[in-house]
């Protein structure tokens, strides 16, 4: 605010200097009033006055300088005879002469002469004095009037006062003495005021009249002297003019210099009072403002700018440099409806003044605001966590922060004026790319940023990630400004994002989202190639048996074994990941021929079928089933092959297992009937479909009913009854199998209850259970839960395996039936001498009871290979404490060979054939006697 104040004072000053100082504005004044009066000027009335002229050839016939004023006198009589309104002498006669007589007489007789007056220097300079006429002509004359004329700053006649004295103004000018006398109605000159303190030595004046100069056309006529006094017609057109009398001869007048005369001969004195006369007869006359009124007006627009402009901004006070016209068109107006001349130059001056100190403010001000810009830039700089270069329009460094400084390990100093590309190259590897961007910047394509984030060295050789933006200054051409922003640890949490979306955490394999993007690569590629993609999809046989017997903990060691045998049974550019639980699967790329894969497929069953242990020596196998599909033969879309893959692969688990099989196209078929056969199955529990059969089973030697056996039928709607060989396999394959021996286990349980609630004798009954069943406990809790249910006596269920599903896992199947037996419920060998039993492990399970296969007992009583088995079958069941039932009885020869070989029970439908629960009660109530069959 002081700054503001001072520039305030320092214009004003200015501004009253300009005032105080006028000399050069005046000049530029009288430029613009010569400029402007002709155009307030009206068309005025033709001249009223007329000039008679002591010119050169008056002088020539009536002698030199002064003239004896009896020739002034007959000048005089010429005009009073003419009939002139009045004359106004434009000579002055202050020292009386010869004929002053004469001349005052002339006066006298005219009555209508006015005489001149002027200031004259006192003897010794000593002040002024009035050059009045003498006393004769004094007397005589009408009036007295001045024809001072001031001269202005450049020199020229532009006003005269309408009364002017020595001390006082008492003499009115000359042109209005004469109007006077001439129009006598008209306004009389003004009286003198006595001034405040009158100065008897100066020449004093008072009421301005600025005149106008109107063209050659208007101007007075002249008439010679000489041909005046020769020519009595000539005097006659000056019949009612006003008449000025006065010298134009060279020599005798110097003439004053007026705007009218600038390129011609200056006016001779006579003709400037003739035209003041005219002016004022027609009121063309004009006055200057006052002072004061001048220097208000010269203030106001010195304010204006600095008052306006800040509201205009600079576009609008660049267009509002226009007003400094505004004092000229001013006074342009005033001067035309007022006849006030208001001076507009020192106003223009003031507004030009406060128009370009307020510019100065705006620089200044801009200037500060650019500083602080550059300062804050600079701060800005210095505090930010980015490192910044800047490079000029050529791309050579100008400017680096200390971030940059750290990060190259390098001072501004030593790189300025450096390449910018040149510099990053010992930094990074895209800095071709960064120059090619840089260029790009430059040449105005606006903000860029490198695609991927730069991998920088640092000085000591650590990497980092900066992400890269090239910004240019203003359009490019001056430059770009290069920010390296650190995203070290972005990128890495990035990766390790990414990593984990992609990778299975427990193995570190890729999981399905990479195994499928490579894939799909891969696929692409092998079609590009024509070669072929392997895709094996590796499902653990035993691994949920680990999981549920032996804990996670051996079940994640054992999945982190497997993922590490099958990584090292493929190549490095080959992609083993982890499908989800037990499954995994290897991505054979780039595979020429099927039997290579069969060759790796059989290497990875062979490696896992090993022994895998723990630290505290425990061991197990954890063996496989691999499905094989070869892309793009069998398919080339990802998804498609994948699902094939594990279809071979289920297809070879229900083939046992342990190997692996190649996708066929049957395998659609079979899966799609599968399918349905689940949705049906499902159903058909729901919907309580299925019901129990029973089938007697008889002690041949006691022939009483010692047992029965629970056979499944599913009363199918629209279909009738089903038997168990059309549905049960395929409930095994979908799983459906649980469910169904469960409900089956629920309800032989139930039923038995049921009898005994009847009041029957109810006996041991007999389930079978499928090998799928025994893969978990879940059949042990399943009978458990219908003992519970149920309430019956343990003793009075069994259940019946195949020996094949004995066999098929020893182990476990050894610790599932210790644990039924634990529970008191009775196990029978189903189907005995169709599989491979091994002796050892038939001890070692708590088997109470061994079946014959029916397909031994067909031809028992024939003789031949199956009689021997049969025979060698009773006597190792007894020998294990084993009760003996033979299946499939259908005769009596059948029946009597058993019994001669000791044979314990017989079923079969020599007896009966599978029943309804409804018929079994009479079985139940039936005395031995009665049970052969037709009994
Ligand atoms: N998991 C489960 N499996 C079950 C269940 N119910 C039955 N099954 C299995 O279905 C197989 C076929 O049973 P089914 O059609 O009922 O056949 C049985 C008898 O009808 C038949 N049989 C009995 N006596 C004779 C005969 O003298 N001659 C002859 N040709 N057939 C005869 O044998 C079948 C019983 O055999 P087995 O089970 O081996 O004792 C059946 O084999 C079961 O595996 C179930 O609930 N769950």
């Amino acid at each position: 605010m002081a700054q503001r104040g001072g520039w305030l004072a320092a214009a004003t000053l200015a501004a009253v200097a300009a005032l105080t100082q006028p000399a050069p504005l005046q000049r530029l004044d009288l430029v613009i009033y010569d400029a402007l009066e002709p155009l307030a000027r009206p068309g005025g009335p033709e001249p009223r006055s007329a000039i008679v002229a002591i010119d050169e050839a008056s002088l020539a016939a009536f002698g030199r300088w002064p003239w004896h004023r009896g020739l002034h006198a007959a000048v005089l009589d010429r005009l009073t005879d003419a009939g002139a309104a009045a004359v106004g002498m434009a000579v002055l006669f202050p020292e009386s002469a010869d004929g002053d007589a004469a001349l005052a007489a002339a006066m006298q007789r005219a009555g209508n002469v006015v005489l001149a007056t002027a200031p004259g220097t006192l003897p010794g300079g000593r002040g002024v004095r009035d050059l009045l006429p003498t006393g004769t002509l004094a007397e005589k004359a009408a009036g007295i009037g001045h024809v001072d004329v001031e001269l202005d700053a450049d020199s020229l006649a532009r006003r005269t006062f309408e009364r002017a004295g020595t001390g006082i103004p008492a003499w009115p000018a000359l042109s209005l003495a004469v109007l006077h006398r001439a129009e006598p109605d008209g306004r009389p000159p003004a009286e003198a005021a006595a001034p405040a303190a009158a100065n008897a030595a100066s020449w004093v004046r008072a009421g301005e009249m600025l005149l106008p100069f109107p063209g050659r056309s208007l101007r007075p006529p002249t008439y010679s002297a000489l041909a005046l006094l020769r020519d009595a017609q000539l005097a006659a057109s000056l019949r009612g003019k006003a008449v000025f009398v006065g010298t134009t001869a060279a020599g005798l007048e110097a003439g004053l210099a007026t705007p009218g005369s600038r390129n011609a001969s200056p006016m001779p004195a006579v003709e400037f009072h003739a035209r003041a006369f005219d002016a004022a007869r027609s009121g063309h006359v004009y006055r200057s403002a006052a002072p004061a009124t001048a220097a208000v007006f010269t203030l106001l627009m010195l304010a204006l700018p600095l008052a306006v402009h800040p509201l205009l901004g600079l576009r609008g006070a660049i267009a509002g440099s226009a007003f400094a016209l505004a004092p000229l068109v001013a006074s342009g107006v005033i001067l035309y409806s007022t006849r006030v001349w208001v001076p507009p130059a020192a106003a223009t001056a003031s507004f030009v003044l406060g128009h370009l100190l307020w510019f100065a403010l705006y620089l200044k001000q801009t200037r500060g605001s650019l500083l602080r810009a550059r300062l804050g830039a600079e701060a800005t700089l210095r505090s930010i966590a980015d490192a910044v270069i800047t490079v000029d329009g050529a791309g050579r460094i100008v400017l680096m922060n200390e971030v940059a400084e750290k990060l190259a390990g390098i001072g501004l100093d030593r790189v300025q004026g450096q390449a910018a590309a040149g510099f990053l190259a010992g930094f990074c590897s895209a800095a071709t790319e960064i120059d090619r961007l840089l260029a790009d910047c430059l040449r105005g394509h606006g903000t860029l940023r490198l695609s991927e984030p730069l991998e920088w060295r640092r000085p000591d050789g650590a990497p980092c990630s900066l992400r890269v933006t090239l910004t240019p200054i203003g359009d490019g051409g001056a430059g770009a400004v290069l920010a390296f922003n650190d995203v070290t640890e972005t990128v890495a949490f990035t990766a390790r994002l990414l990593y984990e979306a992609t990778h299975d955490p427990l193995t570190g394999l890729p999981n399905r989202t990479l195994l499928l993007d490579r894939l799909r690569q891969a696929l692409t590629q092998a079609k590009r190639k024509d070669s072929l993609v392997a895709l094996l999809f590796v499902d653990l046989d035993r691994f949920k048996r680990i999981n549920d017997s032996l804990g996670h903990n051996w079940g994640d060691h054992v999945l982190k074994v497997v993922a590490q045998r099958l990584e090292a049974s493929v190549r490095a550019g080959d992609t083993v990941s982890r499908w989800g639980g037990d499954e995994f699967i290897v991505l054979l790329d780039n595979v020429t021929e099927r039997n290579a894969v069969a060759s790796i497929a059989g290497k990875i069953v062979e490696v896992l079928d090993r022994e895998i242990e723990t630290d505290d020596g425990t061991s197990l196998v954890a063996s496989c089933s691999i499905g094989v599909g070869l892309g793009p033969q069998d398919s080339d879309d990802a998804e498609t092959l994948l699902s094939m893959a594990d279809k071979a692969m289920y297809r070879g688990k229900m083939e046992g297992g342990g190997n692996f099989t190649f996708y066929a196209a049957d395998m659609n078929t079979w899966s799609r009937d599968r399918l349905k056969m689940e949705g049906a199955l499902r159903h058909a529990l729901a919907n309580r479909e299925f019901e129990l059969f029973f089938q007697p089973q008889v002690d041949i030697h006691g022939n009483r009913l010692v047992g029965l056996e629970s056979l499944i039928r599913w009363r199918k709607p629209g279909a009738g009854l089903v038997t168990p060989a059309t549905f049960i396999p395929a409930a095994e394959e979908c799983g459906v199998i649980r469910s169904i021996g469960e409900w089956a286990l629920h309800e032989a349980a139930e039923q038995v209850a049921r009898w005994s609630a009847e009041g029957l004798q109810p006996v041991p009954l007999a389930v079978n259970v499928s090998a799928r069943q025994c893969s978990d406990m879940g059949v042990v809790e399943a009978i458990r839960s219908a003992l519970a249910c149920s309430r019956i006596d343990p003793g009075l269920l069994k259940i019946e395996l195949t020996e094949s599903t004995t066999m098929h896992n020893v182990d476990f199947v050894a610790t599932l039936l210790d644990s039924v037996n634990r529970i008191g419920v009775g196990v029978a060998v189903d189907d005995f001498g169709t599989g491979y039993s091994s002796l050892s492990y038939l001890k070692r399970f708590p088997i109470t009871e061994l079946k014959i296969d029916k397909s031994f007992v067909g031809e028992i009583a024939t003789g031949g290979d199956d009689a021997a088995i049969v025979r060698g079958t009773i006597a190792l069941a007894h020998g294990l404490e084993m009760t003996v039932v033979a299946e499939g009885v259908e005769t009596a020869a059948q029946l009597e060979f058993l019994a001669g070989h000791h044979c314990d029970v017989a079923q079969g439908y020599f007896f009966a054939e599978p029943m309804p629960a409804s018929e079994v009660r009479r079985w139940l109530l039936a005395p031995p006697s009665q049970l052969a069959r037709g009994g």
